[in-house]
């Protein structure tokens, strides 16, 4: 990639810009607000100011609520050869940008899982999305060579391309970051008129899981607007555990001994429940499992070809944990290598092999 076009440069554009400059990509620095890509300039992001021409790749890092009418605009006026958005759910703007006349062909959402609580430019960093994991969310519709740029993308930010359906995204998001969110803020929010006495006193507990109350709140909200159903979902979850966790301390405080056992096994039961949940939480991506198993299927070089594989394999329940492609130069086809945890390359590979696919080896 050579040529790329950041709109929006907060936290996550300007992270974006700096990492594509620092691996030598002209970058191009636009926002609503003048200030923002001024100071990004400033930080050695790239250029402050729109290009002449189309860039190879433009990535919309603006709140999810602004998203699909960034990306129509952008299109309408011929900005780039593909189109990304960075946004915290999936969904819903790629379903508005089809309304409002978007080209699907030419887009691709997706969503680096690395952030910050503190927005703008000056918060961003280049090795913000080192080892995380990036979301791509192709479709049939999605055209090649998009899906190349964008995990060119993804590989210029060190970061590890995760292949999803975007409704499957926001459900796992809702699990893994914005139910989160609501806890953290209101955890936090119980602090708000605590008592002097009792605040002096936090540590480092209440630091780990308040840290992200501290975020912006409009930005939060937009991202929650998109995707309320899957977090009223999990959140209801919650608050049944809640509940039952409310029963088990009141039965603690009985007088009797019965009362009191199935009290404490109540609170026991929740907090072995969270040892197993945390233990499932990984480390930077790639930690674990230590070992991964490649499937390699010959492609042509057909439009829409990697997004029609990704969708077989997402349609077989298959995770795609990393994704490596050889064209073989002047040759109208090349190899996919799909990166798959060991358990699930067999049923992969007779899913693919079904649906017509050529597996090497
Ligand atoms: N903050 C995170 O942890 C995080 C992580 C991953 C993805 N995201 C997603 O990245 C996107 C950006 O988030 P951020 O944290 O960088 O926010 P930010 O507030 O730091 O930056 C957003 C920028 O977009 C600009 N903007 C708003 N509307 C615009 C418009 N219509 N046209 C041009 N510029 C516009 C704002 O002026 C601002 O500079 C959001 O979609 C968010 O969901 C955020
Ligand atoms: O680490 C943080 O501060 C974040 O909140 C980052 C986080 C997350 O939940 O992990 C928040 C929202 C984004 O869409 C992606 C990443």
């Amino acid at each position: 990639m050579r040529t790329a076009l950041v709109i929006g440069t907060g936290l996550i554009g300007t992270s974006i810009a700096l990492a594509l400059t620092g691996r030598g990509v002209r970058v191009y620095l636009a926002d609503q607000d003048p200030d923002q890509p001024r100071t990004a300039a400033a930080l050695g992001a790239g250029t402050d100011g729109l290009p002449e021409g189309p860039v190879e790749l433009a990535v919309v890092a603006v709140p999810p609520a602004r998203i699909a009418a960034t990306l129509a605009e952008l299109q309408r006026r011929g900005a780039a050869r593909a189109y990304v958005d960075v946004g915290s759910v999936k969904g819903g703007p790629a379903r508005e940008l089809l309304a409002l006349g978007g080209d699907p062909r030419s887009y691709l959402g997706t969503h680096p899982m690395a952030g910050k609580e503190r927005s703008g430019p000056l918060a961003a960093s280049a090795d913000l999305f080192e080892g995380r994991p990036w979301v791509l969310t192709p479709t049939p519709r999605t055209e090649t060579e998009v899906l190349n740029l964008a995990l060119e993308l993804a590989s210029l930010c060190r970061a590890v391309p995760v292949v999803m359906d975007a409704d499957a995204h926001d459900r796992a998001v809702a699990l893994v970051s914005h139910t989160p969110q609501l806890v953290s803020s209101l955890v936090a929010a119980r602090l708000e008129s605590a008592e002097e006495t009792a605040v002096r006193l936090c540590g480092q507990g209440i630091r780990d899981v308040t840290r992200i109350a501290a975020s912006e709140p409009r930005m939060w909200l937009d991202i929650l607007s998109a995707n309320p159903g899957p977090v009223a979902d999990v959140l209801s979850e919650v608050a049944a555990d809640l509940d039952e966790t409310v029963r088990a301390l009141r039965a603690l405080e009985s007088a009797d001994e019965a009362k009191r056992s199935a009290g404490a096994a109540g609170v026991e039961a929740v907090l072995r429940r969270g040892n197993a949940g945390r233990e499932r939480v990984p480390g930077k991506h790639g930690a674990a499992p230590a070992v991964y198993e490649s499937v390699a299927v010959h492609i042509s070089d057909r439009p829409g070809e990697l997004a029609l594989i990704f969708a077989d394999a997402g349609r077989a329940g298959v995770n795609i944990e990393d994704v490596r492609i050889e064209h073989a130069t002047g040759q109208q086809a090349g190899l996919v290598e799909l990166i798959v945890v060991p358990e699930a390359a067999p049923g992969l590979i007779a899913a693919l092999r079904e649906r017509g696919w050529s597996i090497r080896g």
